[in-house]
């Protein structure tokens, strides 16, 4: 039985994650944490995430409770993800990171500490259908190539702290590595006399609105013809699953960074 451990346990995707473990065999909660001062610390996690009582406490530091499990899932923000790859380079527990919002050089030192100390699955978006769109565009973008603007739109809740999100990144990347372009022709805004829209360039805008749980289309728009490629999260359990997934794989890997593709055999 594979012992999890939740950062961020009252967090949106951190109730899911924990609702997820809850209903998935080979796996259990033995623990969670929250950050020093959030109200949910010292409650039952039963009760922050509306079940009954667990007898499981939420705690305030994932170092009062790391020796207590095999894996450590954490969604939760940029720089508490990075405090515990830190702490958690002490111990070597497997991790799973789904946090975004990232900048270059905390992702860096959290691949580094994994490389040397902890199997990490680290993906901005662990759903099946993103990581199937991810081959979608890489295939379109090779069919497509350079005649066709390509041009990421993302929506997400009005809750969300970082902009553009990961997986609208991810599929730039993805875009960019395809045509041997880099980050240079990221375009993430457009506002007053711009122009005519420069071949080399890679869109990438922004919708925060209401309660949209994640949503993100790629346009292929060449002359006379438009492709569109659409997913769309229905529920933060799409999410959560997928955490749930790579927390049951990565246990027992050796020390080194892995993704999604590694989780759902699609490399
Ligand atoms: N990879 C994927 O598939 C997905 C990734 N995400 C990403 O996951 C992250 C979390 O999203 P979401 O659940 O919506 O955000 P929430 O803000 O709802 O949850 C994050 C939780 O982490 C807590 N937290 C903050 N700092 C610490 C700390 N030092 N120790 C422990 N807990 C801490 C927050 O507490 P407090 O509120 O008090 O700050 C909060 O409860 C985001 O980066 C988001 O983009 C989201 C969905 C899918
Ligand atoms: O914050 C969210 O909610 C989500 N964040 C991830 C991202 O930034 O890509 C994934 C998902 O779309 C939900």
């Amino acid at each position: 039985m594979v012992k999890a451990i939740v950062a961020g346990a009252a967090g949106r995707m951190g109730t899911r994650i924990i609702h997820n473990i809850l209903d998935t065999p080979g796996i259990e909660l033995v623990a969670a944490f929250e950050r020093p001062d959030s109200p949910a610390v010292g409650k039952d996690v039963g009760e922050v995430i509306g079940l009954p009582n667990l007898g499981i406490p939420i705690e305030d530091s994932l170092e009062k409770v790391i020796d207590k499990g095999d894996v450590i899932i954490d969604f939760t923000f940029h720089e508490a993800s990075l405090a515990n790859a830190r702490i958690n380079a002490k111990y070597g527990k497997a991790m799973v990171i789904g946090t975004t919002g990232f900048s270059k050089e905390e992702l860096e030192e959290i691949h580094e500490l994994a490389r040397q100390h902890f199997p990490l699955v680290q993906a901005y978006n662990m759903s099946l259908g993103i990581n199937l769109l991810y081959k979608l565009v890489e295939l379109a973008t090779q069919v497509l190539g350079e005649d066709f603007d390509i041009e990421i739109v993302e929506a997400h809740h009005r809750m969300k702290k970082d902009a553009p999100s990961g997986t609208a990144i991810a599929l730039a990347n993805v875009i960019a590595r395809t045509l041997g372009w880099d980050e240079s022709t990221f375009r993430f805004c457009r506002e007053g006399i711009i122009g005519e829209r420069p071949k080399k360039e890679i869109g990438i805008q922004t919708i925060r609105a209401g309660e949209i749980v994640g949503e993100h289309t790629v346009y292929f728009a060449g002359t006379g013809e438009r492709i569109e490629l659409t997913h769309r999260a229905a529920s933060r359990d799409t999410f959560a699953r997928g955490a749930v997934k790579a927390a049951l794989w990565v246990v027992g890997k050796s020390p080194g960074v892995y993704d999604m593709h590694d989780v759902l055999g699609l490399k």
